[in-house]
C-alpha cells in the first residue's frame, strides 16, 4: 500500500526575450530576457496513480501560455508579470489551486556609444541574475519573494577577522586585514498581495525593493569595516528591511570566497605576507558559506 504524498508539475527553462519600444520613438527599446520555470498543484491525481491524463495542463500549454502573457503584458518589473502568469493557470483551471512561478532575469544593460545612451544596444555585464519567486493561490493571495543570485564581489582590504575560538584545531591565524570576496546570493519576501491589481498597485515599490537591496548590498560590502561575512549579512539584512516598508524578510547565502597570502621567505627572504601581502592565492575549495535569515519584528 502506498499513497500520493505531494505532487508539482511543470514546464522548466522556459525561455523569452520581449522587446518593448518607446511610444514616441520606437528606436528606443527596452529589452528583458528570462528564464521562466512554472509550476502547478492541484487535483490530478489520477494521471499519476491511474495513468488518467484527463485533467492534465500539458507542461507545453504552460510554455506557450508564457509566451502569449509575455505579449499580451508587460514584463517589468517581473514581479507583476509572475504574478499575471501565476493567476492565469488557477484561474482558468477550476482544479488547479496553485501556481509557482520562478524567473530568472538575465542582465543586458544599456551601454553608452560617444557619450550617450544607445536606445538599441546592451551588454551582458556579469552573470549576476535578478530573481522573483511568485506563489499565487486560487483564493487570490500572490506571496511575492525577489532575489539577486552570483553578484560577484570583492574588496581587497576593509575586512579583518580575529577572535574566534582557538583550540587544538585551529590553525587559521587572525587578520587586521583580509580580502573579503563573495559571490551574493540574496532574497527578500514581500507582504502577502490579495491579488493582481494589489501587485500591479506595488510596482513602484517592488522595483524600489530590487533597486534597494542591491544597492545596499553593494555599498554596504564596501563600506562595512567588517569583522566577519556574519556581521556584515547582518548589517545588509537589516537595511533593506528598514528601507522597504512591505519586505517582511531578507535571507543571504554568502560563500565566503578565500584569498590567502603566500609565504615567499624562503625566495631571498621576500615579505608578501600580512601588511605585506601583495600576491595571493585565490582558493577555489573548500569555501565557507554563511547564511541568515533576518526578519521584521521579534
Ligand atoms: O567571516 C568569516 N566567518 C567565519 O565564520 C570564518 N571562518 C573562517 O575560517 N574564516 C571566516 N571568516
Amino acid at each position: 500500500m502506498v499513497s500520493l504524498t505531494a505532487t508539482r508539475y511543470g514546464k522548466d527553462n522556459i525561455r523569452l526575450l520581449k522587446v518593448e519600444r518607446d511610444p514616441s520613438n520606437p528606436r528606443l527599446q527596452y529589452v528583458y530576457e528570462f528564464t521562466i520555470r512554472v509550476m502547478l498543484e492541484g487535483d490530478y491525481e489520477a494521471a499519476y496513480t491511474i495513468a488518467d491524463n484527463g485533467p492534465i495542463v500539458t507542461t507545453d500549454s504552460m510554455k506557450n501560455t508564457t509566451h502569449i502573457l509575455a505579449k499580451k503584458n508587460p514584463v517589468s518589473p517581473p514581479e507583476l508579470f509572475a504574478s499575471i502568469l501565476g493567476a492565469h493557470f488557477v484561474n482558468t483551471y477550476d482544479h488547479i489551486h496553485k501556481s509557482f512561478i520562478h524567473i530568472i532575469q538575465h542582465r543586458w544593460t544599456r551601454y553608452e556609444v560617444d557619450g550617450a545612451p544607445h536606445d538599441h544596444s546592451f551588454l551582458r555585464d556579469g552573470a549576476e541574475v535578478r530573481i522573483v519567486d511568485a506563489e499565487v493561490h486560487e483564493d487570490g493571495k500572490i506571496f511575492l519573494s525577489g532575489g539577486i543570485s552570483d553578484l560577484l564581489v570583492l574588496k581587497s582590504t576593509g575586512s579583518a577577522f580575529y577572535g574566534y575560538i582557538q583550540d587544538k584545531y585551529t590553525t587559521l591565524p587572525e587578520t587586521r586585514d583580509r580580502i573579503m570576496s563573495t559571490s551574493v546570493d540574496a532574497t527578500w519576501k514581500y507582504d502577502v498581495f490579495e491579488g493582481v491589481e494589489a501587485v500591479r498597485a506595488s510596482v513602484k515599490s517592488l522595483e524600489k525593493g530590487y533597486q534597494s537591496a542591491r544597492e545596499i548590498t553593494l555599498k554596504t560590502f564596501a563600506t562595512d569595516e567588517s569583522a566577519s561575512v556574519q556581521a556584515t549579512l547582518y548589517r545588509m539584512a537589516k537595511q533593506i528591511i528598514a528601507d522597504n516598508s512591505q519586505v517582511n524578510q531578507v535571507s543571504y547565502a554568502l560563500p565566503n570566497k578565500h584569498y590567502f597570502d603566500i609565504d615567499l621567505s624562503w625566495f631571498e627572504g621576500l615579505k608578501n605576507t600580512g601588511a605585506d601581502a601583495e600576491v595571493y592565492a585565490p582558493q577555489s575549495n573548500p569555501n565557507g558559506l554563511i547564511t541568515a535569515t533576518i526578519s521584521r519584528g521579534d
